[in-house]
């Protein structure tokens, strides 16, 4: 499909608007010759045959057309940047939808920096190119229309010689309006690649300094930054070139209107008054040319932005189901379950079987890399297995509509992500929930004294990605955060690792009383959180080596008894 074509899903939207600016700007356009145009009576008609009684019924239509012209242009422009916001926010709206729906693995493969980029620049680009600089180039091609017809009716062959000239342009914007969108496009990715290197530069600023990496940072980064200002140099030579192409065709045209319309009025095959307003409306013809030529080119460019908006839409949406889960969740059952985190990668978990028990406690343990945690993420859909089937309730987990399922299940992560703001905000997350509630769980998860020792309480900023808590305390928010949730199942994947021994036992008490008949999933390295489990699942190398309780396993002399002694 074309890109005009494609990109008309949006610019649809706003027709009605976008209607509207054109005739504002085509009437605008009209006042505006006018102006020029009635120059010739004031010269024919009153100067030269004398007739003055009409000059102040013309100067009167100046002065109003003047003022007319004024007001709709302001008011025009007000139509036109109401439209381009319209469309701006259509597009945001969609592409944040799109973010939210991605498929983790290629979103991942992505990178932020790139969506950073797609939502500020190309989609301001896009909705400036089609909501503003389309109707202005359309108010251009109609004065030029307007222009061409007086002129040629007054005089075709000037009408002929200007049309020869301009031919001129049209064939630069075919040789240049190619070759500036290439241009264009590759400025654009060097851009996005600059942002997300300086992204993942501040991201990464505690490691930069930890190994002494600053200068090699520093030569990258301005060899990144070299390479993109190589680049918008060759863009702006690019666009200077064509340019400078076009200036030696004004001049032609000026010696056109001015040598053989010249001569027209010598010849009196032409009036003085039609001679002056057909050379101010040669020069605004060819300015119009210009505009239409630079708004083609700029539409061109502005294509290779639809390029890249397009290529973040064709990202793969998540599948979803359609099924609505009512009423509690009775079995969970993870079937012959294969998984690759990408088709050329080695295989994760490998024709696992497991029966979750409702109600229990239920742990996963295993050596560092041996699937605990992709288990967690295949269980809360961030990723879809490869081969196999999840089943809840004796339905496939992919018929579950996401929506339905989120609902039903909670996660905390080792590394819990923080919003930038308070505490109290980053614990209800824009839930209804009392206050009290919130701090008997604080004081559960042993965090509430130590909320109370910061400046504001439960009202102080974490900072960014909660810079100001030690892990530990990030850790214990999060608990309190899921808790709050009060989620069928809860998975907890290492969730207390930051936490001392003394704090952790306290934590993970308090959570098995909380949770007590209800599902919770603890993956732990720290076998002492999960020795009281109803069920320990020990995975070795994507499969299960063994189950049972604590004591059972380490009767076996089996894996878990090896992970017990180490
Ligand atoms: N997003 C990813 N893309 C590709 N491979 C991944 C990804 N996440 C994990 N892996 C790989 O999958 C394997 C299992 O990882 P997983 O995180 O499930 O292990 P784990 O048992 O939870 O380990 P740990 O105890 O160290 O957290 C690892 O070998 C890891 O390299």
């Amino acid at each position: 499909m074309s890109n005009l074509k494609w990109i008309s899903r949006y610019t649809g939207r706003i027709k009605g608007i976008l209607t509207y600016t054109i005739i504002l700007l085509m009437i605008e356009k009209a006042a505006e010759l006018s102006l020029t145009g009635l120059q010739k009576f004031i010269i024919d008609d009153v100067f030269i045959n004398g007739d003055f009684n009409l000059l102040p019924y013309l100067l009167i239509g100046l002065a109003f057309i003047a003022v007319f012209y004024n007001i709709l242009h302001l008011y025009a422009a007000k139509v036109r940047i109401k439209g381009q916001q319209k469309l701006h926010t259509i597009m945001l709206n969609t592409i944040m939808r799109k973010l939210h729906h991605s498929n983790v693995h290629t979103f991942h493969q992505y990178g932020t920096g790139k969506y950073v980029q797609n939502l500020t620049n190309d989609v301001n680009q896009i909705s400036s190119s089609f909501a503003s600089a389309f109707p202005m180039g359309i108010m251009d091609l109609f004065g030029a229309l307007v222009i061409s017809i007086i002129i040629g009716f007054n005089n075709l062959p000037i009408l002929i010689g200007i049309m020869v000239i301009s031919t001129f342009y049209i064939v630069l914007g075919k040789y240049y309006g190619p070759k500036l969108k290439m241009e264009q496009r590759e400025s654009a990715n060097m851009k996005s690649d600059l942002i997300v290197f300086m992204e993942e530069g501040i991201s990464s600023s505690r490691e930069v300094i930890a190994f002494n990496r600053e200068s090699y940072e520093k030569k990258e980064y301005n060899q990144a930054f070299q390479n993109y200002f190589k680049q918008i140099m060759k863009e702006n030579r690019l666009l200077n070139k064509q340019m400078l192409s076009a200036e030696p065709l004004k001049w032609a045209v000026n010696l056109l209107v001015l040598g053989y319309g010249g001569y027209c009025v010598m010849q009196n095959t032409l009036s003085i008054g039609t001679f002056v307003v057909i050379y101010q409306f040669s020069s605004q013809l060819l300015v119009s040319y210009q505009r239409v030529f630079n708004f083609l080119i700029n539409m061109s460019r502005s294509f290779a932005f639809v390029d890249r908006f397009r290529d973040v839409m064709n990202i793969e949406d998540e599948k979803d189901g359609m099924q609505k889960l009512d009423g509690s969740i009775s079995t969970i059952e993870m079937n012959k379950i294969q998984f690759k985190y990408d088709a050329n990668e080695r295989t994760i978990l490998n024709k696992l079987n497991i029966d979750i028990p409702i109600g229990k406690k239920v742990a996963f343990v295993g050596e560092s890399g041996s699937g605990k945690s992709t288990v967690s993420q295949l269980l809360t859909r961030f990723y879809e297995p490869t081969d196999g089937e999840i089943m809840i309730n004796q339905q496939p987990l992919s018929n579950i509509s996401r929506d339905s399922w989120q609902k039903k299940v909670s996660i905390v992560f080792q590394e819990p992500y923080l919003f930038p703001d308070t505490i109290i905000n980053n614990l209800l997350m824009g839930r209804a929930i009392p206050k009290d509630k919130v701090i008997d769980l604080c004081k559960k998860m042993q965090i509430h004294d130590f909320i109370l020792t910061l400046p504001k309480g439960y009202n102080t900023n974490v900072g960014e990605r909660g810079i100001k808590l030690s892990g530990g305390q990030k850790q214990r928010l999060a608990l309190v955060r899921a808790l709050l949730a009060d989620s069928e199942i809860l998975i907890l994947d290492e969730a207390t690792s930051a936490l001392d021994m003394k704090t952790e036992h306290l934590v993970q008490k308090n959570i098995d009383t909380l949770r007590k008949g209800k599902t919770t999933i603890i993956i732990a390295h720290r076998l002492s959180t999960i020795r009281n489990a109803d069920i320990i699942f020990v995975i070795d190398k994507g499969k299960i080596a063994e189950s049972g309780t604590h004591s059972e396993l380490l009767k076996t002399n089996g894996k878990y008894r090896e992970l017990s002694i180490s």
